[in-house]
């Protein structure tokens, strides 16, 4: 057995170390990149190139190694190569364990600073004030819809939105001991209760549910308080020692949520990119209608159409429209003049690389 081994490891050895003499190239090119960038004031992050760099491997990928493993492997090449350049800071809804927190290693990789932040509101403003380069924070859920307060807050903040990251929400049931015995009340973000009230209502109906600022907060309640039971991901629960009770309890088994990256950035096209705009229009009849006819006209998608009230007037409402394509493309930026045209309100929220 071991003489088997021992040449295959051998061959194995020898890669790495090519391995590592080619990623301290790359890291030195990278650091000159960054004296190019820090001549001319150049944003380090660059989505639309980090973009094409992870589709790019997937498409080349010989195997045998998996696509998404390979894309995992390269992100982290790129956040230690960007580290060099510059250390990002990200902001995001804490406390650590959240599934904003897994998204925004999804897209920034592990070579950053986080800052975890107690509401949506404070990303923001973490990222508006410069204490964070960026903020990643909660867009819609699959089977829950749209977060209104981010809604609100693209509207009313001045930050642009870089990227979208789409990750898959599992939930599981957590206790200290593992068991359900003595617990009296089951805590999670509202979210989370609404995203497995079937399954709750079938297995535990007569607990109480109590909504909490996050999921990781009901985490830290339940590894406190043994008579508290937790909903929140498993890896919120292996940081804070919990036991499961059931895993994968959410009432739809491909629930996704799809998170933003806010800051000051406006991320270059990347050949796959969404546009996110917020439009009003007039009260009058076939108005909305009208208002999204150039986008038909110039051939340009729609992949989502959300409305939320708006604060002054009775029925008066704004659009939050994503369409495909950047803001650069040319059949979007006809589309996006014809339609400001008609619009009593229009904002753009940012042209981004499509998540992977
Ligand atoms: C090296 C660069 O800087 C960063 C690091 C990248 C990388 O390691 O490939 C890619 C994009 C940037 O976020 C670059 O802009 O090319």
């Amino acid at each position: 057995m071991t003489d088997k081994l021992l040449p295959l490891r051998e061959q194995i050895d020898t890669i790495d170390a090519q391995i590592l003499d080619l990623l301290a190239r790359r890291g030195r090119i990278a650091q000159e990149v960054g004296h190019v960038k820090a001549e001319t004031n150049a944003p380090v992050f660059r989505p639309e190139r980090e973009a094409q760099v992870l589709r790019g491997v997937a498409e080349r990928n010989p195997g045998p190694l998996n696509s998404r493993d390979v894309q995992t492997i390269f992100r982290e090449i790129m956040s230690s190569c960007r580290a060099l350049e510059k250390r990002v800071t990200v902001a995001y809804l804490g406390p650590s364990g959240t599934f904003s927190e897994q998204a925004v290693y999804q897209q920034f990789g592990s070579a950053i600073e986080t800052l975890p932040c107690i509401s949506i509101d404070e990303v923001f403003r973490a990222t508006e004030a410069g204490t964070a380069d960026f903020g990643v924070v909660p867009v819609e859920n699959s089977s829950e819809g749209a977060i209104n307060r981010t809604l609100d807050l693209m509207l009313a903040t001045t930050t642009v939105i870089s990227g979208e990251i789409s990750i898959p929400v599992h939930h599981s049931l957590m206790t200290k001991t593992g068991s359900m015995d003595g617990v009296t009340v089951v805590c999670a973000h509202s979210q989370a209760l609404a995203q497995c009230q079937v399954w709750l209502n079938l297995h535990h109906p007569g607990i109480e549910r109590r909504a909490v600022a996050s999921n990781a907060e009901a985490a830290v309640l339940a590894s406190q308080d043994a008579t508290v039971a937790a909903i929140a991901s498993e890896m919120a629960g292996e940081q804070y020692q919990l036991g499961v009770v059931q895993a994968h309890i959410q009432d739809d088994p491909h629930n996704r949520t799809r998170f933003a990256v806010i800051g000051s950035l406006e991320a270059g096209p990347s050949g796959r990119d969404h546009t996110s705009i917020v439009l009003a229009v007039p009260n009058k009849a076939g108005a909305v209608y009208k208002l999204l006819a150039p986008l038909a006209r110039h051939g340009v998608s729609m992949t989502r159409f959300e409305s939320r009230p708006a604060r002054v007037g009775t029925w008066e409402y704004y659009f939050y429209v994503d369409i495909e394509g950047h803001l650069r493309d040319a059949a979007v930026a006809r589309a996006l003049d014809e339609l400001k045209d008609n619009a009593a309100f229009f904002k753009v929220l940012g042209s981004y690389p499509q998540s992977l």
